[in-house]
Parts: C-alpha cells; structure tokens; sequence
C-alpha cells in the first residue's frame, strides 16, 4: 500500500530546560493514500503539532516526514512553500477565506499564487461540486458558515493535492452544516483523495475510516471503520487517564 504521509520517529520539544515540552514524543505513523484518518486525543495531547509537522508548516525536531514521497524534513524553506502549494491542502476551522474576495476569486487564489491561469470553467466546475454553483460572486460575508467551509475546501483542493488536511474543519459549524461537509469529505475520499483530519467530535471522527488516538505526544491508540461510541469510549477513556 502506498503512502501519502509517513512520520517516522518524529519528535517536537517546545521549549527548553524546565520550560521543555514534548508535543511529538516518537511518533510513527503511515496514513494511506485514498483513506480518510481522524486524530483525536485530549487538550494538549499533540494533534495541532502532528498536523502542522506533516503539512511542513513546522519544523520536526527530529525524525522524518514524507509527503507524497518526499522527505519534506529536508527540504528548504522554498522547496517547502512549493510543495505545500501544489501537494498540501488546509482547512482551518475559522475558514481563513479573504474577505474583500468573492467565492470564486477566494478558489482561484491557490493557482495565482503557483504562477498558474486559473480557468474560470473549471473553478466553477469545482464549487457547483460543493454545491455553490449559485454562490460564485459571493463574498465570505455574504456566505453562511457551512457555505463558506465548502468554499475553502474547494479551494484547498483546485490545485488537486497529494494529501488534505483539516484542522477541526467542521469545529465552527452546526450539526447540519457539519454534516454536508463531511458528506463531502467522504466524496473526495471515494474519487481517492487521502484525508488528515483533527477532530475532537466522535461523529466527525467516525467518518472517517481510521482514528489514531494521541496522548501527551505519543500515538496509544487506534480504531479502523470507527462507530460513533468506539470513539467516544476510547476518547473518555485517555481524558480521565
Ligand atoms: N509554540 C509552542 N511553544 C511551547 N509549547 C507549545 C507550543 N505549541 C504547542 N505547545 C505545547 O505542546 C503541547 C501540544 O500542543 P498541541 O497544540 O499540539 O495540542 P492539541 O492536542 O492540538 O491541543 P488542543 O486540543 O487543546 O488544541 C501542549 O502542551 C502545548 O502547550
């Protein structure tokens, strides 16, 4: 089985002396391309750190990661700003979309900053995909919260990346909402994209099709084809440990 990602013996330390944290404490994990992986754990257990280090949106104190068969913990800072445009997607929880811009300027800004021509059918293309074919000229304000997640996920994914990583993506919404991203998540994840996601919702992390549990930087746990209470279990579980 081919991998995405991979992070071997991957180590974080924040700090130093008495101040020393250690965010990532050896951690080994593949996530296979084509699947769909929550991480999960308590408050401060590491899952923002694991998701920065293997979008190389921070550096690894030790260890390796590879990202679409590159070791990105060599990489300079340009190789990095190059992969993470063309091979890495992000969702945010916030959206983090530009707000003087409309839906479809918002889609297009990842070809622009490549040096690419973005072609209007096919940033239309994409967020009818989403179900915004009727938004197009909308701006951020303009668009409900759901709306404008589905916005930045069209627009994490113009560039068609080797792997998407979500950061709480469906955090800020509603139950409905959340569930139409998700439904959207598993889309992507049927046509073969490779999903990285932080949650700390069950139902969102039972729909992926693996969870890995993170406590005080180290991975303790895991569940394939998770159900909503596995992961509930298992999450109470590490919080009262
Ligand atoms: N820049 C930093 N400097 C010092 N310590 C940090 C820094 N960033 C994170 N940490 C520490 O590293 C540990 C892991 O933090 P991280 O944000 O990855 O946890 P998390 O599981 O995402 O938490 P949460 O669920 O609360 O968002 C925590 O103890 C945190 O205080």
């Amino acid at each position: 089985m081919t991998h995405a990602v991979e992070l071997r013996a991957v180590h974080r330390v924040y700090g130093r002396g008495d101040t020393t944290v250690r965010a990532l404490d050896g951690v080994d994990l593949a996530f296979p391309a084509g699947t769909w992986t929550a991480v999960m754990g308590p408050s401060g257990s590491g899952k923002s750190t694991l998701l920065h280090c293997a979008a190389g949106l921070e550096r690894v104190t030790s260890g390796t990661v590879t990202v679409a068969g590159q070791d990105i913990t060599k990489a300079t800072d340009s190789d990095l700003t190059r992969l993470r445009r063309t091979q890495i997607g992000f969702v945010f929880q916030s959206f983090n979309l530009m707000g003087a811009l409309t839906a479809e300027q918002n889609v297009a800004l990842p070809l622009r900053m490549a040096g690419k021509r973005p072609r209007r059918q096919e940033i239309r293309e994409i967020l009818t995909r989403v179900g915004l074919g009727d938004r197009l000229g909308h701006r951020p304000r303009e668009l409900s919260g759901g709306q404008q997640q589905r916005v930045a996920l069209a627009r994490a994914m113009v560039t068609r990346p080797a792997v998407l990583f979500g950061d709480e993506p469906t955090g800020a919404l509603d139950t409905k909402s959340a569930r139409v991203v998700l439904g959207l998540l598993r889309q992507l994840v049927d046509d073969g994209q490779t999903i990285v996601m932080v949650t700390h919702d069950p139902a969102a992390a039972a729909s992926a099709d693996q969870v890995v549990f993170l406590s005080d930087g180290r991975i303790v746990d895991h569940l394939t084809a998770p159900t909503v209470h596995q992961v509930a279990d298992r999450l109470a579980g590490l919080e009262v440990a």
